[in-house]
């Protein structure tokens, strides 16, 4: 993640004008230290495409002997949600088979290379397995990308992980503070306001904006959507629902692995360890109010499309 977040930063610059759907709130006009990062790639979710209305896909494994990596399932965000924790549980499974690193990104930055590239990322044997991978930038992806996987395979099965979005995005914040060696004590709070107040946090935080793209071309049965909470919570119970909507057998998942906190580590962070994992609870506290002022209209749209899409 760490690795491909900067080099999505270099890449992953929007390059086509769209209709876009604003999000709500004030953007920061003078990014601060992480909207380097955010600003850059930032990409927001557009309102177009028609809907396919596609049939509910089949509760068995796909086949595809011409095409044996076939991918079948996308873990598309959030991001800073048990992404990573996911990818471990999917990694034993029998009838799974996983890319072979967590984050593939093609559909939002590897995009100009094929899908012979996209499907040589994954085992070689994949025979009578579903086949899947975890980019959890994908839910904010723009909507002609979205169109793109659903051109790649209408059927693809996508699992959504939702995560408080201030805690999403203190998550993500303090993922970059350690990254670039930043001291978050040693920030204003107007600094560290500004940063998680940006583009980037909002727009990875907005759940709303991301299931609305998807629905225009996927059905709602073809999308799980999972509570953050569920990972720590119930994991193996979160796992068997994961399952059967993959329609592979259900696996029980040995209990220290199931309660291990996974997060992406690289030769990087493992540099910079000594930088403070958490902000301090005071700054935190400081915060809060401003945080959930700010965040008040992404949180109500995300509520609101969860209750839409949990109707019938
Ligand atoms: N087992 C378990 N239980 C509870 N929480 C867990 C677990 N495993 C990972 N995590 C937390 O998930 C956060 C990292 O999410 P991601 O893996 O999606 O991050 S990333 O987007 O791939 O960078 C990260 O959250 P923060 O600690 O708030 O940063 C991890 O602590």
């Amino acid at each position: 993640m760490i690795d491909s977040l900067q080099t999505e930063v270099e890449r992953a610059k929007p390059k086509k004008k769209n209709k876009r759907r604003r999000l709500s709130g004030p953007s920061s006009s003078k990014p601060p230290p992480a909207a380097e990062v955010g600003a850059s790639h930032f990409e927001q979710h557009s309102l177009e495409g028609p809907s396919s209305g596609d049939d509910m896909p089949s509760h068995h494994p796909p086949q595809h002997p011409s095409s044996p990596a076939k991918v079948n399932f996308l873990v598309i965000g959030m991001q800073k949600a048990g992404t990573s924790w996911i990818y471990k549980m999917f990694e034993d499974h029998p009838s799974i088979a996983l890319s072979k690193e967590k984050e593939v990104h093609y559909w939002d930055m590897h995009f100009k290379k094929d899908d012979s590239w996209y499907e040589s990322q994954f085992p070689d044997d994949t025979q009578g397995k579903v086949v899947g991978e975890v980019t959890p930038d994908y839910l904010s992806m723009w909507m002609e990308k979205v169109g793109k996987i659903h051109s790649y395979n209408p059927k693809m099965k996508l699992i959504v992980i939702v995560r408080d979005e201030i805690d999403r995005a203190w998550s993500a914040f303090l993922m970059w503070c350690r990254i670039e060696g930043k001291d978050v004590t040693a920030m204003s709070e107007d600094e560290v306001f500004e940063s998680l107040t940006n583009e980037y946090y909002q727009s990875r935080s907005d759940l709303a904006g991301g299931l609305q793209n998807y629905l225009q071309k996927f059905s709602k049965k073809q999308i799980f959507v999972a509570d953050f909470k569920d990972v720590s919570r119930r994991p193996q119970e979160l796992m068997n629902e994961v399952f059967q909507f993959l329609g592979v057998p259900e696996l029980a998942i040995q209990e220290e692995k199931l309660s291990k906190n996974y997060q992406i580590t690289t030769d990087r962070t493992a540099v910079l360890e000594n930088v403070r994992h958490t902000a301090p609870e005071g700054l935190k506290e400081k915060l809060a109010s401003r945080l959930k002022a700010f965040y008040k209209p992404i949180v109500k749209a995300n509520k609101a499309a969860l209750k839409s899409f949990r109707e019938v």
